[in-house]
């Protein structure tokens, strides 16, 4: 294993490297070798770097790709022990700086969504999530993991390990292919079958995307909502994080029920902030934000869920007006 692990860091490029183990920066600023290439592999990139630097540290080429494999296997391990049965939510405070009087604790395999009026406090919620708050945010929430207080060290060693963002929006910095794309993220994420899960991957994106590509179509030239089923299948096939956070898929253009089912599946705690009532209902429970804090937690009825059915014959109703409209069509009273 640590030989295949040798060879993928081997042929990964710094750049590709920190942007999927942001956690490696640590080890090259340790060695003080923050100043290699970016855009070759580290292999070559290594023949650049100051003899005498690697000398200081008694290392040359093929110990540091050693060091370096053995460091993010240890990290690796570390990741496994905190598996996460469990986040608590602690309220804090509203906008006006009323107490919020709110505590919830959410279990893998739950999707619980947030709703509430534009500018109300959704977001801030994912948020203070993704960050861990510790009474640390305007929020003043406090997250805890297992039932613990999270103390900065191991808050910030968790930070961007333990959760998964989608947001709004995505840009692509390198003109990879889809295909490569994937293989890129599989291989850095150390998968032991880099092609199968890429195939896997584009197949869950397509299922979602409107508008379907292939697996050389360039990253940079799809759609906005082929984008957000880019990472939405990232996120479903290969994540490791036990945490999803979503905000507003429903911008996406994107089948969105079928994004949160790949989403919520192997067990990962799920968060949507989300205006739509589909997918608010979808979820187990929904957290009501009113002026900045969670006003109410409502569990959904099996009532709510059996109108769910209902509510998305109206919605397809609606999809099907949108596509007449985005191809040319006209409505009339027999479309409604
Ligand atoms: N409890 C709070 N205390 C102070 N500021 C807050 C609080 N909750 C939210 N805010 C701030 O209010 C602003 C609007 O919140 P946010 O962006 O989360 O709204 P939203 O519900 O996601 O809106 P939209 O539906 O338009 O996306 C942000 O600047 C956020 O930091």
């Amino acid at each position: 294993m640590t030989e295949d692990l040798y060879e993928i860091i081997a042929g990964t490029t710094l750049g590709e490297l920190l942007e999927t183990h942001p956690v490696a920066a640590d080890f090259f600023v340790n060695y003080n070798l923050q100043n290699l290439k970016d855009n070759l592999p580290l292999s070559e990139a290594l023949d650049y770097a100051d003899e005498n630097t690697l000398i200081d540290f008694g290392l040359d080429k093929a110990t540091v790709l050693d060091q370096l494999v053995r460091f993010l296997e240890t990290v690796a391990e570390e990741k496994q022990t905190t598996a996460v049965e469990e986040i608590t939510i602690l309220g804090g405070q509203t906008k006006s700086g009323e107490a919020e009087e709110f505590t919830l604790s959410i279990k893998p395999g739950e999707i619980v969504s947030i709703v509430g009026p534009t500018g109300s406090g959704k977001s801030r919620l994912l948020a203070d999530i993704e960050c861990l708050a510790q009474r640390d945010t305007p929020t003043k929430r406090l997250i805890l993991v297992n039932g613990k207080t999270l103390e900065d060290e191991e808050r910030f060693a968790m930070d961007g390990r333990l959760v998964a963002q989608l947001s709004q929006n995505m840009n692509f910095v390198m003109d990879l292919s889809v295909e490569e794309f994937f293989e890129m993220h599989a291989k850095s994420r150390l998968h032991p079958d880099p092609v199968s899960v890429a195939a896997e991957c584009f197949a869950a994106a397509n299922e979602l995307a409107g508008e379907k590509f292939t697996p050389d179509t360039k990253v940079t030239q799809l759609s906005g909502g082929q984008s957000r089923a880019l990472m939405i299948a990232d996120t479903a096939c290969m994540s490791a994080s036990p945490i999803v956070l979503i905000d507003e898929i429903e911008n996406a253009g994107v089948d969105r029920r079928q994004a949160i089912r790949m989403l919520a599946k192997n067990e990962k705690i799920v968060l949507i902030s989300t205006h739509d009532p589909l997918l608010a209902l979808m979820a187990g429970k929904r957290l009501v934000i009113k002026n900045g804090g969670v006003h109410a937690v409502i569990e959904t009825t099996p009532e709510e869920r059996e109108s769910l059915a209902k509510i998305e014959m109206l919605d397809n109703t609606l999809q099907s007006i949108r596509n007449r409209l985005r191809t040319g069509g006209r409505i009339t009273p027999d479309t409604i």
